[in-house]
Parts: structure tokens; sequence; C-alpha cells
């Protein structure tokens, strides 16, 4: 259930585009308000009619109940100061960010008091960006984390996750930097992983000419389209999940060094193990019907310490 009657969009990419999508096809009469910093974007976004277009951020959050801030990670602060003065008093500010803890320190001291700030984060995205790119199935059936403040009023809470629900998303609650560390885990670290590949199969192409290219086999196609998401995003997360991703990446390396010298010594007796793990985690996933979009938060915490 929808109960904003106008939603405001900062940032008109992949995200926001998808989101005003999912909003019309509620068919419910939300208003959407939209603003992007540039006008090629602005243009774009009002020539498919994702929002009415605004020439700033201030205006587009005039009189919204709900505004969302769908900018890369390293842009929200920004965009908060810019937005502070014109906020409505009682209106709840959202995200979309793909880091919590970092967008909750740029954001926050720019709210006034009146305002709720409650962050979010849809799990689902695609490897496109731009107004273009979206489309109104993007949430169904995903997951969407809410990080709410110890503040935060459950009303406001329960409202956003209404918001959600109606566009296609199960909601769940996570605390700010759990949610950093399981996203270091599922998706950034991940993403790094898929850069470095392909950037070793470019130096590698070198040598071995077109055949990389030619003959990529389905693992490095998949690599190849998580490496083509947008860079400033991408840079943004890692600047901004400094501390879980390189936790996450030390874990990464030593397990690599461990195979790396099994395969040297011939230790076929650990590789076989190993993969003999990995493969039932993966079937786990598939027997918790979680094999679309949703980690397995409580392994995962287990598998913290
Ligand atoms: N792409 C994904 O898979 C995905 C999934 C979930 C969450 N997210 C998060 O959602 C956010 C948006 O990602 P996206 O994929 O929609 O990106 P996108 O590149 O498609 O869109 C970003 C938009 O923000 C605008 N923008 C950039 N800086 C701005 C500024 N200072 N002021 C106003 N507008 C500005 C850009 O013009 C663009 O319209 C990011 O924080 C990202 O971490 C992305
Ligand atoms: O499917 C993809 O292309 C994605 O990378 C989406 C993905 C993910 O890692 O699952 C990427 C970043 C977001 O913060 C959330 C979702």
């Amino acid at each position: 259930m929808i109960r904003y009657k106008r939603v405001a969009l900062i940032g008109l990419g992949l995200i926001a585009s998808s989101i005003s999508h999912a909003i019309r096809r509620t068919g419910l009469p939300v208003e959407i308000h939209g603003y992007a910093r540039s006008e090629a974007t602005r243009t774009e976004a009002a020539r498919l009619g994702l929002a009415t277009i605004f020439e700033t951020a201030g205006e587009a959050v005039e009189g919204a109940d709900l505004v969302i801030l769908c900018v890369p990670v390293g842009a929200m602060g920004g965009v908060a100061q810019e937005i502070a003065p014109h906020l409505a008093p009682g209106a709840t500010v959202s995200d979309v960010g793909s880091v919590k803890r970092a967008v909750i320190d740029a954001v926050q001291p720019h709210l006034p008091e009146g305002v709720e700030f409650i962050p979010g984060h849809p799990l689902a995205g695609t490897e496109h960006s731009g107004p273009g790119s979206g489309f109104a199935t993007l949430f169904d059936n995903r997951w969407c984390l809410l990080t709410p403040l110890p503040e935060s009023a459950p009303a406001a809470v329960e409202a956003l996750t209404g918001f959600w629900q109606a566009l296609g998303a199960r909601v769940d609650r996570m605390e700010p930097d759990h949610h950093d560390l399981v996203l270091a885990v599922t998706s950034h670290v991940p993403h790094l992983i898929a850069y470095t590949m392909v950037g070793v199969a470019d130096h590698l192409r070198r040598v071995t000419e077109q055949e990389v290219i030619n003959y990529s086999a389905a693992g490095f196609r998949d690599f190849t389209r998580i490496a083509a998401s947008d860079p400033t995003m991408w840079r943004d997360v890692f600047l901004n999940n400094r501390e879980a991703t390189l936790d996450v990446l030390g874990r990464f390396t030593e397990e690599l060094f461990a195979l790396q010298r099994a395969i040297r010594l011939g230790d076929g007796e650990h590789l076989h193990a190993y993969f003999t793990r990995t493969r039932a985690i993966r079937r786990g996933i598939i027997d918790a019907g979680q094999d679309t979009a949703a980690p397995d938060f409580g392994r995962l915490a287990s598998a913290k310490g």
C-alpha cells in the first residue's frame, strides 16, 4: 500500500526510473517529481514521462511526503544539503544506496528536525544505467533492506515498508554496519572479482589475440556483464564501504592462496573437499527458495567471526 501522495526522486537513473515505472504500475494516483544533475538526463527523463521534472533538487522535493535519493553513494551528502531547506515538515527521506553507514553519516547531519530519515537498499539492479534503463518489474520478489535509525518513528518505517511492498519487493530490516558487511560478501567483493577477472582476460587477450573474446565460456560472460556496471557507482561503493570490503577481500585472498597451493602441490583432496562445500552452499540457497536475489543473512552473520 502506498500512503504517499507525492514522491520526489533525486537522480534519475536505473533505480529511480524503475521506481517510477513500478509506482505507475500500481495504478495509484501518486504524483512523481524528479530531478537529475545533468540537463541531458532531465530531458531524457521528461521525454520518457518518468516524472514532472524540475530544474533544481530543492524545487523537486517541495511538498513531497517521500523523497528518495537515487544518486551514487558519494553524491548523497551534497544532495541532502541541497534539499534540506525545501523539505516539507513530516516528510520521509530515504535512499537506495548500495552502502548504508557512509550514507547515514553523510546525509543525517543535513536534515532538519521533524523529517524522518529511513535509509534503504533494494537488492535489485542490472549492469545498465540512465533513465532509459529502468523497468517496472525490477523489484518484483527482490529484497529491499531498510536500515532505520534508533529514533525512526515506527509509523514512518511501516509506511516505507508498504511502499516497497507495493512495488513488488520483500522488505527486511537490518542494522547499517551489518548491512555493509553482508553486502561486501554478496555484492561488493564479487563485483571486484569480476572487474579483476575481466581485466586479466584483457591483458591475456594481447597474448591470445581474439580467442578470449571469441570463445568466452558462460562463466566469463557472466563476469563481463557484471564488469560492465557503472564505474561511478562502483567507485563510490568501494570508497564508502572500505572496512568491510577490505576485511572480506583479506579472507578471499587467504582462500585463494590456499587453493593456489593445492593446485601447485597436486592436492586433489583439498580441491574436491572445497568444491563440495561450495556446491552445498549453492544448493542450500536454492532449497531455501533464495536463488533469485536473497542472500542467506543468517549464514553470513555466523560466518563473520
Ligand atoms: N545499479 C544497480 O544495480 C543498483 C542496485 C541497487 C542500488 N543501487 C544504488 O542506487 C543508486 C543509483 O544507482 P543507479 O544504478 O540508478 O545509477 P545511474 O547511474 O543509472 O543513475 C544515477 C543518477 O544520479 C544522477 N546524479 C549523479 N550525481 C548527482 C548529483 N550530485 N545530483 C543529482 N543527480 C546526480 C545521474 O545524473 C543519474 O541520473 C546508487 O547509490 C547505487 O549504489 C544501484
Ligand atoms: O544484477 C546486477 O547486475 C547487480 O549487480 C545488482 C546488485 C547485486 O550485486 O546484486 C548490485 C548492486 C546493488 O547494490 C544491488 C544489486
